[in-house]
């Protein structure tokens, strides 16, 4: 539930009395907890706090900052679960909307135009809540993030990837509509029919064009159980072109991830540890010699009357991977137990306070022709013997994605997401991660290996040009159709008015 606080302080900025008529609440006095996200590195105070009680909240307030026209210096940041790492769902004295308080939940319907089933969601829903009520229905969305306390708006405003968007693309390839407030204060339903221009800019689009108030999201019947599978390498080209292989062929699993073990400290115990005691193929103590290791993951999705032939295609595939034959590690569980697996890290992390930490995070789209040449130089040197977090590397297919939308991805058919996923817990540490990302980046700069951040942070608008390349006109064309006054996400820094902009009329 989400707790609001009257107006302590009755002096409310006069651009804001208009809006203390809202069906919900506007708060002064969260205004802190609002300057505040999962990266723990900036926090940028706003005026007030919405908690909208109806779409119609949304409206009036986007309505009325966008009459004060050009010269007001308000802007309006959604923040869905405030899981961004740099700040991107904050706004310095603006409004922030807490999407999580617009309600509306999740409602699954079971026929699409086409035929297919879907759920319509809040866009402030978590997405767990979301397979929870489809899970009722034995359906569930096809394609994830890793960890599901994030919301659809958050997710669908940068792309929503996991180990199954190699077969089903984004999570913004797997929405039928959405429910969209422009920076106008307008209400439109949009759709590959419908609006479609918007429908396209707000997929991947950074808050930029407008707050995502309901989603359609395509859904597939619910596996009961998932077959959940870890095997080890030592030799990055066997690691990566088996799983290259693996997204590659039609007979396949349904969930293919990677993971990069620097640090072999303690790795048999927390390698153990993520398996529960039920295994019926245990890892035998192995020696890696030192070397860097790589962590192949996969699901084999099931119902308990599908047992023996998943066990079959399970051992079939296995079969022509090249991992370090004592690692092979298997466990079954719930579908809703594996997709909420990093809750279960999250639980662990509060336990030790390292969850509530500064995340110094750095997510990469690396081209497939470059991966090899960047392994060596950022696992090998850069990032060698440290253990920040963990290290995320797996294939996607560019083929499973749509260019129309707003997200930027490199040019190359297979390419990988690199995710370090760091923690920054003690004094010191974030320097020198923040340190590491840099030369990371300069790296990739240096070498020209055409790499693409996701969940991007720039701060220059020559940097923003440089992320969206020859799609930057269109990016700045949509901007300035949908939100001409560049109220929305300011946060991203991307047409914020400290930039200079040549396409928005506020700076
Ligand atoms: C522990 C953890 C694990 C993660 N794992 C993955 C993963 O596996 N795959 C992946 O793809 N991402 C992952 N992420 C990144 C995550 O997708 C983004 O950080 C996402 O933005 C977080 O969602 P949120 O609801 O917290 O959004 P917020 O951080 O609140 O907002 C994100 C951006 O979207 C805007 N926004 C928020 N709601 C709306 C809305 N309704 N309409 C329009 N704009 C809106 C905000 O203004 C902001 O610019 C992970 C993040 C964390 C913290
Ligand atoms: C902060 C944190 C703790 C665990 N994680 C994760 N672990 C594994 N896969 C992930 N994917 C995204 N976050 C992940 C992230």
């Amino acid at each position: 539930s989400v707790v609001t606080t009257h107006v302590s302080n009755p002096v409310v900025p006069s651009p804001l009395r208009p809006l203390l008529h809202l069906q919900g609440n506007l708060s002064f006095d969260d205004a802190p907890l609002a300057a505040k996200d999962f990266g723990n590195i900036y926090q940028l105070l706003p005026a007030a706090v919405l908690y909208p009680a109806s779409v119609s909240d949304v409206v009036s307030t986007v309505q009325h900052v966008f009459q004060l026209g050009p010269r007001s210096k308000l802007t309006v940041a959604a923040r869905g679960h405030g899981h961004s790492l740099q700040g991107q769902a904050q706004t310095d004295g603006g409004i922030v909307v807490r999407m999580e308080a617009l309600g509306g939940g999740t409602r699954v319907v079971h026929q699409h135009h086409g035929g297919q089933p879907y759920a319509d969601a809040s866009g402030g829903e978590l997405w767990i809540n979301v397979l929870v009520e489809c899970l009722k229905h034995g359906l569930a969305p096809k394609s994830w993030t890793d960890y599901l306390h994030l919301t659809v708006g958050g997710t669908l405003s940068n792309a929503g990837i996991s180990g199954q968007a190699f077969r089903h693309g984004p999570q913004i390839s797997n929405v039928y509509q959405l429910e969209i407030v422009t920076g106008k204060g307008e209400v439109m339903n949009c759709s590959e029919e419908e609006n479609s221009e918007l429908f396209h800019a707000a997929r991947g689009g950074l808050g930029q064009f407008g707050i995502i108030t309901r989603a359609q999201i395509a859904l597939e019947p619910a596996p009961e159980m998932v077959r959940w599978i870890r095997v080890l390498y030592s030799d990055f080209t066997s690691f990566t072109e088996d799983q290259e292989m693996l997204i590659s062929a039609k007979e396949t699993f349904d969930y293919i991830e990677g993971f990069v073990i620097t640090n072999r400290t303690g790795l048999i115990n927390n390698w153990r540890s993520s398996f529960n005691p039920r295994d019926p193929v245990r890892a035998s103590q192995f020696d890696s010699d030192g070397k860097i290791l790589f962590c192949l993951e996969m699901t084999k999705n099931f119902n308990q009357h599908e047992a023996e032939s998943m066990d079959q295609q399970v051992e079939q595939h296995l079969s022509k991977l090249r991992y370090l034959p004592s690692t092979l590690f298997q466990s079954e569980v719930s579908y809703l137990e594996f997709l909420d697996r990093v809750h279960a890290s999250e639980v662990k992390l509060r336990s030790k306070g390292l969850w509530d930490v500064p995340h110094p995070w750095l997510n990469l789209f690396i081209p497939r022709a470059r991966i090899k040449d960047f392994a060596r130089e950022v696992f090998g040197k850069i990032l060698r013997d440290s253990s920040r977090g963990p290290i995320l590397l797996y294939p996607l297919n560019r083929s499973k994605w749509d260019n129309r939308t707003s997200a930027v991805i490199p040019d190359e058919e297979i390419f990988y997401l690199v995710a370090l996923l760091s923690s920054a817990p003690s004094p010191g540490s974030l320097e020198e991660a923040l340190k590491q990302n840099r030369k990371i980046l300069d790296f990739c700069n240096k070498e020209g290996i055409k790499m693409k951040q996701y969940l991007p942070y720039y701060t220059t608008q020559e940097e923003w040009r440089g992320h969206y390349g020859d799609r930057w006109e269109m990016f700045a064309h949509r901007k300035g159709i949908y939100d001409p006054l560049s109220i929305l996400a300011p946060g991203q820094r991307i047409f914020h008015k400290g930039v200079q902009s040549s396409s928005s009329s506020r700076v």
